[in-house]
């Protein structure tokens, strides 16, 4: 197993990237983006889409070449398509590259063989790494018929097969339910603490950034924060005021106008930020008589409602691009 450093503020950066560019027909999507991953600590992008999480992890993968910008890997520059930095990295792609054909043990197998691995120590990575994930008794199935869970589990094992120090992971649980969120989850902490990974992923799941170490949040391919999610958090002085109104744009201008409020609408509902929350609902109660308000609930503030704060965008809302291009296909 490789030697690894525990995280601390002071310990050199295992992965940097200095003023990482790529444009696509004069459209920048990620915009001379700095960062720095620090070993064993699980890093998670966030950002809408379109904000170029898709982009820095392709570059990040070696499947496009950047514009402009530098990769360091402990400490040492090097090509984005040098091997000896392939082999660092497990990768695991948004659309599953499992082959369906083949059994969970033979798709694990194949990885370690592309990786270079083989004969007994093969055989033991693919065992270890079976049992790791939960699924030792269920090797000998071909994964055709496997639920979307099981299936994402057996690609973080495949990804890790050979041992890398790096796992990079594009939107890994898109798609997954809450229960194999959270089991997804819990195998790859507990593969983070006993392969010693550094774990790099792209997500737009407010709930999924919460679970990360730190986060970079990026809009229109630019970092907009970088922090742990609780510091992140909080940045918002208070409570979030969340209310349904039937006519949601007309109540927040009048938040706006007769409280003072910094009243906006968000997926259809009005959303004020206010330290003191419980405070303000009797007043509001009492400003808008019946039929103005349909409900007025109370929360402590999200990672999307962080998100809303730093760009003023929804983390639910695609980045608005300047001329429409075509999404290529994946
Ligand atoms: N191959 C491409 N050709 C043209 N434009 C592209 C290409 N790939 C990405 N883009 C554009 O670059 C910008 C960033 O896209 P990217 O996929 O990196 O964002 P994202 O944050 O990963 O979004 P998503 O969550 O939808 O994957 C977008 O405006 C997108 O349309």
């Amino acid at each position: 197993m490789p030697e690894v450093l525990l995280s601390t503020a002071t310990s050199q950066p295992l992965l940097q990237l200095e003023g990482l560019t790529r444009r696509f027909k004069g459209r920048t999507a990620v915009d001379g983006l700095s960062l720095s991953v620090r070993p064993g600590e699980i890093l998670g992008l966030l950002g809408p889409n379109g904000a170029g999480k898709s982009t820095t992890f392709q570059v990040l993968a070696g499947l496009l070449s950047p514009d402009a910008g530098l990769v360091r890997f402990e400490g040492r520059e090097l090509s984005l398509s040098d091997p000896s930095l392939r082999r660092q990295m497990g990768i695991i792609f948004q659309r599953s590259s499992l082959d369906d054909l083949l059994t969970a043990r033979e798709n694990l197998m194949l990885g370690a063989r592309l990786y270079g691995l083989g004969g007994e120590r093969a055989r033991e990575r693919v065992e270890a790494m079976l049992s790791l994930i939960g699924l030792a008794d269920r090797g000998d199935e071909r994964v055709s018929t496997w639920s979307g869970g099981m299936r994402r589990r057996l690609e973080l094992a495949r990804a890790l097969v050979h041992q890398p120090r790096v796992l990079l992971m594009d939107e890994p649980t898109q798609g997954l339910d809450e229960a194999a969120f959270r089991t997804f989850w819990a195998h790859l902490k507990r593969l983070r603490d006993s392969e010693g990974l550094t774990v790099l992923l792209t997500t737009h799941r407010a709930d999924e950034a919460d679970v990360c170490d730190r986060l970079a949040v990026l809009d229109a391919g630019k970092l907009v924060a970088c922090d742990t999610p609780q510091a992140l958090a909080s940045r918002m002085g208070g409570d979030i005021l969340s209310v349904e109104a039937p006519e949601p744009e007309a109540l927040a201008a009048e938040l706006r106008e007769r409280l003072g409020l910094d009243a906006k609408v968000v997926e259809g509902r009005v959303q004020v930020e206010a330290p003191q929350g419980h405070a303000l609902v009797p007043r509001l109660v009492e400003a808008f008589p019946a039929g103005r308000l349909t409900s007025v609930a109370l929360r402590r503030p999200t990672l999307a409602d962080v998100f809303l704060q730093l760009t003023g965008r929804a983390l639910g809302a695609d980045v608005p691009t300047a001329e429409p291009a075509p999404r290529r296909r994946r």
